[in-house]
């Protein structure tokens, strides 16, 4: 299910699931497991996840969807690498779909191939991005980037991400290879400063009026289905205001007020 090799320093965990390396627990489990080995390795500075077959990750194994994915679930990978010191670059060739680009937005960087492309499809398929999808691509792309992408599950071209900031770096030749030089630049930078969930959400606009515009854009797109995808926009809207409701909470000299304001602008 995963490759699990050391390169200079670097843990190179690499998503060998034939043909397109989907996410289903034996995958998640090594991933989780390669991670906290390179977490644990005093010698490992930095981190590589890549996939084999000339692709990233297809997202979610659908299959294993009606039976109950089993843990750890695709979260737990997320949140043990907000915690990680060591930075962890996703290098993306192929396609990062579904719960594939929700893994590479764990990551504190992502470099990718011009041809690449990245989306979230999951309101197409009735489910929503639940594996962190509607809390980091608002805040590596934007709110109304982010929404476009959720609401329409459009193959978003490498060179777009990049320009929305979903992707770090576009780069040419072999992707482990500059995943590994990439991610060596990295290893004296704080992962904190770069952990997209600590990072602010950047909107134009007024909320209300950006997600009601995106509520009737995607009601008269959906007719008759649109249950939910109502709950998804609605759900990343609760996020946001959770994230304020959050803040009124705390003391206002504490570390953490001054770190979770910064999320919500
Ligand atoms: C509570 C919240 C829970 C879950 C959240 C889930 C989020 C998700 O990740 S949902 C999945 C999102 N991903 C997709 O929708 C991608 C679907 N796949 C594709 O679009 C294409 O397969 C492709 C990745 C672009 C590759 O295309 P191609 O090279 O033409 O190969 P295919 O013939 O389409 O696929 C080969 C083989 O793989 C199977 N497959 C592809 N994706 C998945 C998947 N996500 N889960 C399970 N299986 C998948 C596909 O069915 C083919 O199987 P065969 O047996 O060979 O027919």
């Amino acid at each position: 299910m995963m490759d699990y090799s050391i390169r200079d320093q670097v843990a190179v965990i690499k998503l060998d699931n034939p043909p397109v390396n989907v996410l289903g627990s034996a995958a998640l489990t090594s991933i989780y497991d390669g991670i906290g080995k390179a977490d644990r390795d005093p010698s490992i500075k930095a981190v590589v996840i890549c996939g084999k077959n000339g692709i990233f990750c297809a997202g979610v194994d659908i299959k294993e969807l009606d039976n109950g994915l089993h843990a750890p679930w695709i979260k737990h990978i997320g949140d043990f690498i907000d915690n990680m010191k060591k930075p962890v670059v996703a290098a993306i060739e192929g396609f990062a779909l579904g719960g594939g680009l929700e893994l590479a937005l764990f990551c504190h960087y992502r470099i990718a191939l011009k041809t690449v492309r990245v989306s979230l499809p999951e309101l197409q398929l009735g489910l929503m991005p639940g594996a962190g999808g509607t809390i980091r691509l608002p805040r590596a792309a934007g709110l109304n980037n982010a929404f476009d992408i959720i609401t329409t599950g459009n193959r978003i071209p490498a060179e777009k991400a990049a320009m929305m900031g979903i992707i770090d770096q576009i780069v040419t030749g072999d992707i482990i290879e500059e995943g590994i030089k990439f991610v060596k630049s990295k290893c004296n930078i704080d992962t904190s400063l770069v952990c997209l969930r600590m990072k602010t959400v950047k909107y134009s606009g007024d909320l209300d009026d950006i997600s009601e515009a995106f509520m009737t854009k995607v009601k008269s797109k959906f007719k008759g289905a649109i249950a939910p995808i109502v709950s998804i926009l609605e759900f990343v809207i609760i996020i946001l205001d959770l994230y304020y409701v959050h803040l009124q909470s705390l003391s206002k000299n504490s570390p953490t007020y001054t770190r979770a304001k910064g999320t919500c602008k």
